[in-house]
Order: structure tokens, then sequence, then C-alpha cells
């Protein structure tokens, strides 16, 4: 338990500096969203396989998108080049390097099948090279990691249901199931089969909506599937009472602003909505996404956001941070002792400790 202390507001640069250098978990980021364009072209030749860019300049260039629909476009052919363990394994190791060098010290990680299956790539290539990656993170990096297998809402609920069956000798080895893909066109409710089996075999459930769906998709999430937390879900705030609810439900919107200036969904940083839902109470946090498309890991999300909000002050910074963690599906031991951690760090920085629940 802490007490409310009067120390002054930190300079902007330092307190960008005191969130970068915080403990912090990453609960929304694509496994297949971290391919470097570097590593695409290193795994290109490994493999043999032939890319459309002529370098790793001139994919990075083509990173331009104005919708989701343009940017999975790129992300699918990209993934065209993970063909073996050792393939997914360098993927994720260099993720989670990445991560660590941010202080994430929980990644709740999705990945998604059905881009590999549909390829012949099979669960027996990808789940032991993205496993023992995670293994490794926690061996070397003291990052606890977990997977979260994500369903492609653009196929149909039968595709997803066999991917749930494929998984299923991996059951022990994945933690949750999350819906990604285009949103529009493919609502909530196309999936509510899956959702109903996948909470039957105990997995926790998140989806992705309100990024480019409205609020009803929000709705949909929570009530038709049953999800624990929502990915982006910013489309909420057209919604009063969706946001009432989020606020007094606890539950959390898994914010990822770079990728939301990125796709167009806000128009620049300094329009984008976390400061309004947090401020209205509801549990945000800052993620990355797709970092190797959207211009950076989660450090970078957390430190265009403080630049372009200024009314974002060191509570609010904290509030984010200790969020992260509260809304991990880790065991509650970890989840405290890394708020402790937080805690301290904060306290080590001179900053004003909130006033904790
Ligand atoms: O932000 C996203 N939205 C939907 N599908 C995705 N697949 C990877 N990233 C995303
Ligand atoms: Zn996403």
């Amino acid at each position: 338990m802490s007490t409310p202390q009067t120390l002054a507001e930190p300079g902007r640069e330092a307190l960008i500096a005191a969130v970068c250098a915080a403990p912090k978990a990453e609960l929304h980021v694509h496994i297949e969203g971290t391919l470097e364009p570097e590593l695409a072209f290193a795994l290109a030749r490994r493999n043999g396989v032939a890319l459309r860019w002529p370098s790793s300049e001139a994919l990075r260039a083509a990173y331009a998108f104005d919708s989701l629909q343009s940017f999975l476009d790129l992300y699918y052919a990209g993934c065209d080049v993970l063909r073996t363990e050792q393939d997914f394994f360098d993927l994720a190791w260099a993720y989670f390097q990445r991560a660590a060098a941010d202080h994430v010290v929980r990644a709740e990680v999705f990945f998604d099948p059905q881009s590999h299956t549909a390829r012949g790539i099979g669960f027996d290539v990808f789940m032991p090279g993205l496993l023992r990656a995670a293994r490794r993170a926690q061996d070397e990096l003291g990052m606890r990691a977990d997977y979260i297998l994500c369903v492609l809402r653009h196929l149909s609920e039968d595709d997803g249901l066999a991917t749930l069956e494929a998984a299923s000798p991996w059951r022990e080895h994945i933690i949750g199931l999350g819906l990604d893909s285009s949103e529009r066109g493919n609502p909530p409710q196309k999936f509510a089969r899956l959702y109903a089996q996948a909470r039957a075999q105990g997995l926790r459930l998140v989806a992705h909506a309100g990024e480019e769906g409205p609020a009803a998709s929000v709705r949909d999430a929570l009530d038709l599937l049953g999800a624990e937390r929502i990915d982006h879900g910013v489309h909420a705030a057209d919604d009063p009472a969706l946001v009432r609810r989020l606020a007094a439900e606890g539950v959390a919107l898994t914010v990822c602003p770079l990728s939301n200036v990125k796709l167009r969904v806000f128009p620049d940083m300094a329009a984008h909505n976390l400061p309004a839902l947090l401020h209205a109470g509801v549990k945000v946090m800052v993620n990355s996404d797709d970092p190797a498309y959207f211009g950076g890991y989660v450090n970078a999300n957390y430190r265009a956001l403080l630049a372009a909000h200024p009314a974002l002050d060191s509570a609010d910074a904290y509030r984010l941070l200790r969020n992260s963690l509260e809304a991990s599906f880790a065991p509650a031991g970890p989840v405290a002792a890394w708020a402790a951690r937080l805690d301290a760090h904060w306290q080590a920085q001179g900053l004003p400790l909130p006033p904790t629940a």
C-alpha cells in the first residue's frame, strides 16, 4: 500500500525516459508483425524464396498504408519467407530481445496459424520454433512469454474450428484464443461457436474489435464471444454507455498508438483517443501490434503517445504501465512482483507514486 506524495511533476523527457526504463507487459503483438525487412531478406535467401522487392530498403519503403487491408496484404506476403522451425525461432527470438531492451517483463504474443498452414507449414514446424524462443527468453532474459492463437476472421468459422483442433497437441503451450485480420464484414457473431469451444477448453479469450469496426463490435465481442480483453477497441469511445461499462467491468483495451496512426484509424497521434479512454476510467495500456511495419516497438509507442499528449501526466503514465501488468493473463504472484518492481522504479526516479487501488 502506497501513500500519495507531493513530488513535483518531472520534465517531459525525464518522464518519457522513466516510462521507457520501467518494467511493463506487452499484450498485443503479432509475432508475424515483428518480421523486420532485413530478417525477411535473410530468410528469403536462406530458403530460396523470391521476394517482390529488390532490397530490404525497398520493402521498408513500401510500408505506406491507407487502411488495415493495405497493411494485411503486405503482412501476409511477408509470411511466405517463414518456412522452417529455425525461421520461427529466429523471428521470435529477435522480438524477445527487442522487447527485453524495452524492459518488457511479460509478453503475450499472437501467432496466426492459418497464414502458415495454408502454405503447408504445420504446427509441428512453427510451434517448436516459437516455444524454443520463449524458453530462451525466460532463461536468458528473465521474460515470461506465452502465446495466443489468433484465428483469421476473413476465413470461415469452420476453418477456425479446424485450426483449434489442429492445435490440440500444443494446447498446454497456448494460453488463449484471439481473432484478427479484416474486421469489416467479419463481425464477432461469425465466431460464436469457435469461442464457445475455446472457452470449454479453458483458453483465455481476447478479440480484435473496434479497430476499424464500430463500437457495437466491441460490445458483441464481449457479449457473443465472451472476450475478456479487447484488442484495439478504440471505437468503443463512440458509445458513452459502452465506455462506462468497460470502466465499470474493468475490461482492458490493448491499444496500439503507432498502428492506429499508420492505418489511419486516427489522422495523427495528437488525435488519438487513448487519453480520453484512460481518463474515463477504462483499463488501457500501450502495445506495438506489428512493430516491424508500424515504426517501432513498445517504447516507441509510449514515447510517441506521451510526446503528442502533454495532458498525460506522470500519474497517467504510471497507470498505463500498471494496467499492462494487471491486464495480463500471468498468475497473480508474478503480477504482484512486477507491480512492486514498477513501484520501486517509479520511486527511484523521484516520481510521485499515485495512490493504488
Ligand atoms: O492490427 C491488426 N488488426 C487486425 N489484424 C491484424 N493482424 C496483424 N495485425 C492486425
Ligand atoms: Zn493486432
